[in-house]
Parts: C-alpha cells; sequence; structure tokens
C-alpha cells in the first residue's frame, strides 16, 4: 500500500508518517521544504528518538518525498495511493485544496475508481471535513458527485507532543518524541477497505474524542504556554513545575472537563485521571517543548471553536463556573510575540478597536456579561 503525507514536520515523521510506515505503507511526504525534501530523497529514512523513562531510537524507513509546490507531482503521486494524510497546520489545509481538487480530477480522469481516503491530523475539530468543504469549493456539482463516491474523508483526533529539536548532525531528519500517542479515526467515514494500520485506533463516537484531546490536552498545554511565558521561563516542563501554575492549568482542565462529562457522559473518575496523566506528559523531564510554540497563533486559539472559547461556551451552555477559562482567554488576547504574525494583528486589532470589539471580532462571543468580564480582566492584569 502507498500513501501521501503532507508535511514532513514534526507531527508528520514523528507520529504519522511512522506509524504508516510501521504498518509496512510506502511512504511519499509533500512538503515545501526544500531541505527536508532533499533530506528524505537523500537518507531514505530517519529515527524517532522516543524518550521518557527509558529511552530508545526507532528508525522509520521506507520513505521518498516530493514538493508539494510541483503540481504535476503531486497529481501523480495522487493516483497511486490509496491514503492520503495531512498534518500541516489548520491554516494550510486551506491552500492544499484546489491541489487535492486538481489531483483527484486527474485521479477519476484516468479512470482510478479504487476507494482513496484522505485524513487531515491536525489540532481541530472534524480537520477533514473542513478540507473537504475547501476542495469541494473547486469542484462543480457533477465532480462533487463522483468524488463523493470514491474518496473518503475521514476525520481524525491526533495526540502526540512532538517539539521541534536541535538537528542531530549524523541524522538531520530525527525527531523527538513523548512514547505516548493516539490518533483515533471516524470508522463510518472511510470508502472501501478501512487499511489496516498499527496504532489508529477506529471509533464511531469521534467528536466525544476529538473534544476530549482538544479541550483537554490543549487547554491545559495553552494555559501552561501563557502562565510560563508570564513567569519569564521557556519550556513547558518549566512551567508545570511551578506549583500555582500546575493548580491554574489542573483547574482549567477540570471547567473543560465538567462540560465534557456532561455532554459526553465521561465518567467523572476516569476523565480525572485523563487529567493526571496529562499534567505528567507536560512535566517529560526529557522534552523541551517551547511555551511560544503552544502559545502560537492566538487568533486561531481563540476562534469559537478551539481549546478555549468552544467550552467556554459549554460552560455557559450548561450553567458551570468558568474563571480559569476567562483567565485562559485574557492571556490569549494578551499573548505578545513580535515573530508571530497572528499575535501582532490581534495586539494591532486591539489598540485600534478596544478589547471589547476584539473579543467578538475573534472569539465571536455574544454574552455580553462574559465579553465585559473578559475585558474587565484584561484591563486589571
Ligand atoms: N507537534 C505536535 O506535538 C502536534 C501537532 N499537531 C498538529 O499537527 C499539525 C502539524 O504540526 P507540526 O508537525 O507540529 O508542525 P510543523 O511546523 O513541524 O510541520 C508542518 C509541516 O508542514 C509543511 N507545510 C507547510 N505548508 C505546506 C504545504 N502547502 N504543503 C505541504 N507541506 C506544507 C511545513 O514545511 C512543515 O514541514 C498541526 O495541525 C498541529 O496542530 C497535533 C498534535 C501534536
Ligand atoms: O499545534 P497547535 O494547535 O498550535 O497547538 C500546540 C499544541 O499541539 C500540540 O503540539 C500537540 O497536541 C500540543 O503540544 C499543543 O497543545
Amino acid at each position: 500500500m502507498n500513501a501521501l503525507h503532507f508535511g514532513a514536520g514534526n507531527i508528520g515523521r514523528g507520529f504519522i508518517g511512522k506509524l504508516l510506515a510501521d504498518s509496512g505503507i510506502q511512504v511519499t511526504f509533500a512538503d515545501i521544504n526544500p531541505t527536508q525534501i532533499n533530506h528524505i530523497n537523500q537518507y531514505r529514512q530517519y529515527g524517532v528518538k522516543i524518550v521518557g523513562e527509558s529511552s530508545r531510537i526507532e528508525q522509520v524507513k521506507n520513505i521518498d518525498a516530493i514538493n508539494s509546490n510541483d503540481e504535476r507531482a503531486v497529481c501523480e503521486k495522487i493516483q497511486q495511493v490509496t491514503l492520503i494524510t495531512t498534518a500541516v497546520g489548520p491554516n494550510v489545509l486551506t491552500l492544499l485544496a484546489p491541489l487535492l481538487a486538481k489531483g483527484l480530477l486527474a485521479r477519476l480522469a484516468a479512470n482510478n475508481l479504487e476507494p482513496l481516503n484522505i485524513i487531515a491530523c491536525e489540532n481541530m475539530v472534524r480537520g477533514s471535513s473542513f478540507l473537504k468543504a475547501k476542495i469541494f469549493e473547486h469542484l462543480t456539482l457533477a465532480q462533487q458527485h463522483q468524488i463523493e463516491q470514491y474518496i473518503g474523508f475521514v476525520d481524525s483526533a491526533v495526540d502526540r507532543i512532538v517539539p521541534p529539536t536541535d538537528a542531530n548532525p549524523d541524522d538531520p531528519l530525527e525527531v523527538t518524541v513523548e512514547e505516548f500517542s493516539e490518533w483515533i479515526v471516524d470508522k463510518t467515514q472511510f470508502k472501501g477497505t478501512i487499511p489496516a494500520i498499527q496504532g489508529m485506533e477506529l471509533t464511531d463516537n469521534l467528536l466525544a474524542f476529538v473534544e476530549r484531546k482538544l479541550f483537554t490536552l490543549n487547554t491545559g498545554h495553552l494555559i501552561c504556554a501563557y502562565l510560563g511565558k508570564k513567569a519569564g521561563v521557556n519550556w513547558i516542563k518549566e512551567a508545570i513545575a511551578i506549583e500555582p501554575i500546575y493548580q491554574a492549568v489542573k483547574a482549567t482542565m477540570a471547567e473543560s472537563g465538567e462540560v465534557l462529562i456532561k455532554r459526553y457522559n465521561f465518567d467523572p473518575t476516569l476523565h480525572a485521571a485523563y487529567i493526571e496523566k496529562i499534567l505528567k506528559r507536560f512535566a517529560n523531564p526529557y522534552l523541551n517543548d517551547d511555551v511560544d510554540r503552544v502559545g502560537r497563533e492566538p487568533i486561531r486559539k481563540l476562534s469559537p471553536n478551539d481549546r478555549l472559547i468552544k467550552p467556554l461556551l459549554g460552560t455557559i451552555e450548561f450553567n458551570l463556573p468558568h474563571p480559569h477559562l476567562i483567565e485562559g482567554v485574557v492571556m490569549a488576547l494578551q499573548y505578545r510575540n513580535t515573530s508571530d504574525p497572528q499575535a501582532v494583528e490581534l495586539s494591532e486589532f486591539i489598540a485600534n478597536n478596544g478589547i471589547e470589539a476584539a473579543v467578538k471580532t475573534y472569539c465571536q462571543l455574544e454574552d455580553e456579561s462574559v465579553i465585559t468580564q473578559i475585558a474587565a480582566r484584561y484591563s486589571q492584569c
């Protein structure tokens, strides 16, 4: 079996590409970084360093790479594979859509009617469905109908912490990852036979898993990043070692957890254990995870379906307390980083239009009392 994976970055190499290769699948990476592409084609393998209580390096083999900007190469590949995965970042999915639309049409025009499945592995709710909608913007109704028959868009939840690491001169493609990993896909959305991939779990209740991951791990991680930055530390593991930060992170995950428990009927004891396990993962002494990496792109993180506002809306819906989530929103609005275009845009917008306008524009919140609360906290700290 052959797969095309877009994004040879941390998750691409350290998680999804590895699982595919471990399952005997020939993986072609498509990226826009020429150095990365050359290294993959030169070495044809790389090490994944798995760090935790013990450490080991596992080799990923049977790989090659193409440039994602090389339309002909991508379209040719799309004709040959039965699986496409992505780990490029949510914003890049929109940019990939026209290329994928062309590639899928070329596949059908060549009369290749073998089912093909596409799985977006991004930190977002229903990323593959989002990608499908973006691809469909480039197709006629008749073409959409044809694609519906043969191409599956399979939503997924991905969980493994893979921070960037200093390059190993002997293996420039090496990535460092934590032991924990979870890749859960919606089994109801596949076309044809579901591929057997070690480590890919199937569910018919994906939304619960996506929200559990995004609104626990990612929500807590973000709070840890912002509080760590305020405290002047560089790494997540340093931030979580500070007791008041540990408590605030835990309390925020407990707040969003109450919503998840109500919405999905999770067992409260098991959910508390899930939170404890995440706190331990943040403290992993072998991972150097930058607070600015975890805090990056605040506009995306303040959007209505992301890790702060969606759980906050849940607390409003179920009439639950939300002081820590409010603090999280305030810290995201206050996040300043001149190397992060979204942080720059956000601070300029606030300077020109005021905090309430920013909350309405970026978070799309409508509850006036919550907006007032956020604005008040914003000006206090
Ligand atoms: N790093 C992590 O621990 C985790 C990341 N994620 C998600 O995985 C996705 C990828 O994250 P990372 O791997 O950390 O980012 P990354 O920045 O390490 O990798 C992204 C890769 O995509 C490539 N890329 C950008 N535009 C492209 C295009 N048009 N075509 C092909 N490739 C393109 C970049 O050159 C880069 O190699 C994001 O959605 C992130 O939220 C999810 C779980 C864990
Ligand atoms: O990749 P994003 O969405 O910017 O957010 C960073 C988050 O993603 C992760 O890399 C993995 O889930 C977390 O470490 C962190 O919470």
